[in-house]
């Protein structure tokens, strides 16, 4: 018996919730994403969440979804998965795992295989029927990347400063 506390947060959970909190950065006022990128050895690596890129001011580009595509934030939005990606500053990311709030698009898909990441693990998946999430599966498929669905504890976590 060694005493130690038994309601410490899994790995999976510690992962997620910081993938979640970096979400929280997002000004996105729809669908806020957060990605956490891990080592197979449990370190993580990188962070990152959707918004604009350098330069590009939040109160100066559009947040709409709907009207002329330039006036939507769909052409100007670096998805999280990617900016954890290019946040990342320290060499190769092969064979490290993702912790990400929604299931990653076709065009993260792509960066996620193309960096060697080997594991995706997610918390949504609510544009699963959409043609970029479909083709994103098949290309992890394809590539041997392996898909987790998160299992949601029900653990509330609350953060007091
Ligand atoms: O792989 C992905 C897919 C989407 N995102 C970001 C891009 C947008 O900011 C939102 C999606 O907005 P909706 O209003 O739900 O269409 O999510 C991402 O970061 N990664
Ligand atoms: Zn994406």
């Amino acid at each position: 018996m060694s005493g130690k506390r038994q309601d410490y947060i899994s790995w999976d959970e510690y992962f997620m919730g910081v993938a979640l909190l970096s979400g929280m950065r997002s000004k996105d006022p729809n669908t806020q994403v957060g990605a956490c990128i891990v080592s197979q050895d449990n370190k993580i690596l990188s962070m990152g969440y959707n918004g604009f890129p350098k330069g590009c001011e939040d109160d100066e580009f559009p947040w709409e979804r709907d009207g002329d595509a330039n006036e939507t934030k769909y052409p100007f939005v670096t998805h999280a998965e990617l900016n954890a990606i290019l946040n990342y500053r320290g060499g190769s990311l092969e064979g490290a795992k993702i912790y990400v709030a929604l299931f990653p698009c076709n065009e993260c898909a792509k960066a996620i295989i193309q960096a060697g990441l080997k594991t995706v693990v997610y918390a949504c998946d609510k544009y699963a029927d959409t043609a970029a999430t479909l083709a994103s599966k098949r290309m992890f498929r394809a590539a041997g990347v392996e898909l987790v669905e998160y299992l949601h504890t029900g653990r509330e976590i609350t953060l007091e400063v």
